[in-house]
């Protein structure tokens, strides 16, 4: 099982720890292929890669053709992560989108009102463990 992990980047970095707790918990069900995300410099080590914008697009959307499916941590709003989870609903991908209600940014329709995502709120990494393991089971 391959796993394309979306999160914020220039959206905001506020999450990026919970981000690195999501990757750990995917790791058990499959390879995450986008394990930089879940990284706190990670800018500045594409920046020492010599990676233009352009790499980071092709190399993200090749990510994404290549995944199985797409888990999106969704509470800092990030146009990059809206794209990709536009490009995987057209794709027809299992998409499932994490979001915390209790955060000041209110969950854009465009994800919550498409039902081809299936978006789950939660407060804690805890609570996130049972919503993968039956996402997993459905999409298995
Ligand atoms: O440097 C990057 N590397 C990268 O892989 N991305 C991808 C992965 C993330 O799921 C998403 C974040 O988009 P944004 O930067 O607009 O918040 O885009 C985005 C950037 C910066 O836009």
């Amino acid at each position: 099982m391959e796993i394309f992990f979306s999160g914020s980047i220039r959206g905001g970095r506020d999450d990026v720890d919970l981000y690195a707790e999501l990757i750990g918990l995917l790791e058990q069900h499959g390879t995450v292929l986008t394990e930089h995300v879940g990284i706190e410099d990670v800018e500045t080590k594409e920046r020492e890669a010599g990676l233009t914008d352009v790499d980071i697009h092709d190399q993200d959307v090749a990510w994404l053709q290549q995944a199985d499916i797409v888990v999106a941590e969704v509470t800092t709003p990030s146009l990059g992560v809206g794209y990709e989870l536009g490009r995987a609903v057209a794709w027809e991908m299992p998409v499932l989108a994490l979001n915390r209600p209790e955060s000041k940014h209110e969950l854009s329709a465009m994800v919550r009102g498409n039902d081809a995502i299936e978006v789950a709120e939660y407060r804690t990494v805890a609570e996130v463990e049972p919503v993968l393991e039956a996402f997993f089971e459905r999409t298995r």
